[in-house]
């Protein structure tokens, strides 16, 4: 994990007060600030799917699994994975670890808040810029080595931690990779096509964040919103859940529909980056997580996308032969530049333009 993420809020800082995160567990109410109604979100109030349709659910110990991995992509952008490989007990260790973090007291984890140039560290949801109102949860991102926020955090234990990140964020980077090639397989698009787009095979390189969210028990989850409706502008990302349900993913046809927390699995959505790489084939899927007043939840995204410099551009292969891509050849970078202005509208914004040179 290295800059990009961080280069990128440098330059366009998001301006959040840190130091306005609440108490949660001291309020008893809904503040004003907090209450949601479709003006604030115009996805907040679109229908729950009121047919029994699921998210796939696919053991990648399974034959035939890329087709099916393909297939979910195509359809929804997201599915769940079972027997995917990373150890239970580091799927424990790293949930430990989050709750362990945020139950520490308020002005203990603002010692690792995020400063004014970076997003690593304690803060509300990177997104929240973005809304009038604000979200019921809390945040911690991780860019790079956490060792020195964690040292603030937990003087003496920080080096255990540390370890239980790094060993989660190579197990995650392994299984990322594994996913893209199953999604990309299922498409034919062999190494050969991945290379002469300037990338290497294996994704070597590829950069990522680790995002651990909190949702404390809300005294009114009707009204509250744990994290508002987004696509995440990654590649993949694959979340882990605890076992207390509130995300949940959207589609036109069908509504708000929860993920289930299914112990020991995982959740991956498609991204922007690979929806603008497959020319819209596969769709980067909106999601958002709802809240709840009997318990907390939490979850801890790994969010993966290509190295810095990397130009990310639909590929030729994908693209008929009557038309043009639908989008114009750019690096991670270029792209968060144009999400930090566009957010949700940003694939809409640089669909068919001819170069990102005119992107802003
Ligand atoms: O908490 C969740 O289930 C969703 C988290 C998420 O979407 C994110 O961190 O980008
Ligand atoms: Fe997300």
């Amino acid at each position: 994990m290295n800059s990009t993420l961080s280069h990128v809020y440098r330059t366009h800082p998001i301006h959040i007060q840190s130091s306005n995160l609440p108490d949660f567990r001291s309020l008893s109410y809904l503040p004003d600030s907090y209450t949601w109604t479709a003006k604030d979100d115009l996805l907040f109030s679109a229908s729950a799917s009121n047919s029994n349709a699921s998210l796939p659910f696919i053991d990648l110990s399974r034959p035939h699994v890329a087709t099916r991995v393909g297939h979910a992509c195509t359809t929804w952008g997201a599915f769940q994975i079972t027997n995917h490989g990373v150890p239970l007990r580091l799927l424990e260790d790293i949930e430990l670890l989050t709750e362990n973090l945020f139950r520490l007291p308020v002005h203990r984890k603002l010692k690792a808040a995020r400063g004014d140039d970076t997003i690593s560290g304690y803060g509300v949801a990177p997104i929240a810029s973005f809304f009038n109102k604000q979200m019921w949860s809390e945040g911690f991102t991780v860019i790079g080595s956490p060792l020195n926020h964690f040292h603030k955090l937990w003087p003496g234990y920080h080096h255990k931690y540390c370890e239980i990140m790094k060993e989660y964020e190579e197990h995650m980077q392994k299984l990322a990779a594994k996913l893209m090639w199953l999604a990309l397989g299922s498409l034919g698009v062999e190494e050969n096509d991945i290379e002469s787009a300037g990338m290497s095979s294996d994704f070597q390189g590829a950069e990522a964040a680790i995002q651990l969210n909190h949702y404390p028990l809300c005294p009114e989850p009707d009204r509250a919103m744990g994290l508002a409706a987004h696509t995440d502008s990654t590649l993949m990302t694959i979340l882990y859940q605890n076992n207390t349900a509130g995300l949940q993913v959207f589609r036109d046809d069908v509504g708000w529909i929860t993920v289930p927390p299914v112990p020991g699995s995982l959740v991956v959505n498609v991204g922007d980056l690979l929806h603008i790489l497959t020319n819209g084939i596969f769709q980067s899927v909106l999601h958002r997580a709802r809240v709840n007043h009997l318990r907390s939840r939490f979850s801890m995204a790994y969010l993966w996308g290509p190295p810095s410099e990397q130009m990310i551009s639909p590929l030729p292969k994908l693209i008929d032969s009557l038309q043009s891509p639908h989008y114009p050849s750019l690096t991670w970078k270029q792209y968060l530049v144009t999400k930090a202005t566009h957010f949700n509208q940003s694939l809409s914004f640089i669909r068919n333009y001819p170069s990102s040179d005119q992107i802003s």
